[in-house]
């Protein structure tokens, strides 16, 4: 008998400043582990993920893992090329990487959009809250407000060290990739299709993947 199984393939970007956790996340995503020290990325790395999404549809997640100190080069457009999702990482413990997140979303959407001029979904994630759950946990309303503000799905505490919300954001973006798909996105380069914001609607219609 044949298999009518679906599969998807989905390039996801993991972006954010230097040190934030973009590497750690995705080793303990798709090995199961983590290390302690820290061994900057040079460029880019990738990594495949593949999830039993449903009964029928397998996913695979092709995972672009990319340095930090590449917001300041010119290659993030050739890397950001036919991506249909993001995460943006920064490090609970080190404001000035939360103030980078928009500086990095500003670069993503500007270098990337849907053929329908919507820009690639993208989850935040507030990593190593292992080390910074009390100073945070006073922004969760500010947090909500920035995503809405700068365009994000939802947002996330996660912890790679000890595996916290990491499945949960993924399925998140997946299954916000899932749902664009019906519009029949492509990526295309901004020159041709201009990015609009997000309307209200369709940001209210993620509000189940904003934590209370
Ligand atoms: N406590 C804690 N430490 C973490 C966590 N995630 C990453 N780290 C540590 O933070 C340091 C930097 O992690 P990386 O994953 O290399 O950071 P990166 O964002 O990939 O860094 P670049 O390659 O420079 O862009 C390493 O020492 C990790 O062990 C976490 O959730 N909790």
């Amino acid at each position: 008998m044949q298999s009518h199984q679906k599969e998807h393939l989905y390039k996801i970007l993991v972006i954010g400043d230097l040190g934030v956790g973009k590497t750690s996340i995705i080793k303990r995503y798709v090995h199961q582990n983590f290390s302690p020290h820290y061994r900057a990325t040079i460029g880019v790395d990738f990594a495949l993920k593949v999830l039993s999404w449903d009964s029928d549809t397998v996913v695979r997640l092709q995972l672009w893992d990319i340095a930090g100190q590449e917001r300041f080069g010119n290659m993030t457009r050739v890397y950001y090329r036919e991506a249909v999702g993001a995460f943006i990482v920064f490090d609970v413990t080190r404001p000035a990487t939360f103030e980078a997140v928009a500086k990095w979303k500003e670069d993503l959407d500007s270098k990337l959009t849907l053929a329908n001029g919507v820009p690639v979904s993208a989850v935040l994630l507030a990593n190593k809250c292992d080390q910074g759950k009390d100073n945070f946990k006073n922004h969760f309303t500010k947090m909500d407000q920035f995503c809405k503000e700068h365009g994000f799905v939802a947002w996330y505490e996660t912890s790679a060290k000890e595996n916290i919300n990491i499945d949960e954001a993924s399925r998140c973006l997946v299954s916000h990739i899932i749902a664009s798909e019906s519009d029949q996105m492509q990526p295309v380069e901004p020159d041709i299709v201009k990015p609009q914001i997000l309307n209200s609607s369709k940001i209210a219609s993620c509000s189940a993947c904003f934590k209370s």
